[in-house]
């Protein structure tokens, strides 16, 4: 649990916190998804990009780890690598995205060779995966924080998908429900990090503008992918 010294270790933790209004839960093509209003086209375009962002997921974490000289924070941070790419074929969460993928009507080979990412997916991805590269490691941290805001919108998405995408095998969505208890547990992680870790107002400063970065990307990549199933 993250346990809270001070009053400006709450003010910080409100400010973080505060940043879930700019979360990609309010893009329009999330609240139309939600709303059931997408079609088949429309969600399998979003699985197939969104499916570049699920691969490079353990190469952020993998940058994490490598500018990381925290050996107890390394050990817990390497079990996020471990739940996407699992410790065996046919396991982990890269595995379950490509298990929803088949259940949207999208074959293995076209997912893992990248046809349908976009532009736009690619540039913020890879943003997002070169800021952990080269920024602090405590501030690439910070930039997975917007995993403090997912669990809601798993619930929500899940519940949608049931309700209004019936065409979809529920099986298929096991990679959903796994979040909802890795997302909690990982970003309570994250926040004991950056918390501990981040004592000056600019060391606090640095991380609420990781995590307003993490947020663009996030944003951008719908927004890539609404421009896309516009243009189809
Ligand atoms: O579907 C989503 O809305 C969503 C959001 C996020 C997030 O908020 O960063 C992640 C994920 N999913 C996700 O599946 C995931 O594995 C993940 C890892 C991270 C991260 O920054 O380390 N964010 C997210």
């Amino acid at each position: 649990m993250v346990t809270l010294t001070d009053t400006a270790t709450d003010s910080f933790v409100a400010a973080l916190r505060a940043q879930s209004r700019r979360y990609h839960d309010r893009h329009p093509f999330h609240e139309r998804m939600n709303a059931g209003e997408l079609g088949p086209a429309e969600i399998r375009t979003w699985v197939a990009n969104r499916f570049y962002y699920q691969e490079n997921i353990p190469r952020k974490d993998a940058a994490i780890l490598a500018n990381c000289p925290d050996r107890a924070v390394r050990r817990r941070w390497l079990r996020r690598i471990v739940d996407h790419d699992g410790t065996a074929e046919g396991e982990g969460g890269i595995e379950a995205w490509l298990r929803l993928g088949d259940a949207v009507g999208l074959g293995r080979e076209e997912m893992e060779d990248e046809r349908h990412v976009v532009p736009g997916v690619r540039f913020a991805v890879d943003a997002y995966v070169t800021f952990a590269r080269i920024r602090p490691w405590v501030e690439a941290v910070a930039s997975s924080l917007t995993e403090l805001f997912a669990p809601d919108l798993m619930a929500e998405r899940l519940a949608a998908f049931e309700r209004h995408y019936t065409w979809i095998d529920r099986q298929g969505l096991a990679y959903f429900r796994a979040r909802l208890t890795q997302a909690p547990r990982d970003s309570e992680h994250a926040l004991e990090v950056v918390t501990e870790h981040c004592r000056t107002p600019e060391q606090q400063a640095a991380a609420a503008a990781a995590l307003s970065f993490k947020c663009d990307v996030l944003w951008s990549v719908l927004d890539a992918i609404d421009r896309a199933c516009a243009d189809r």
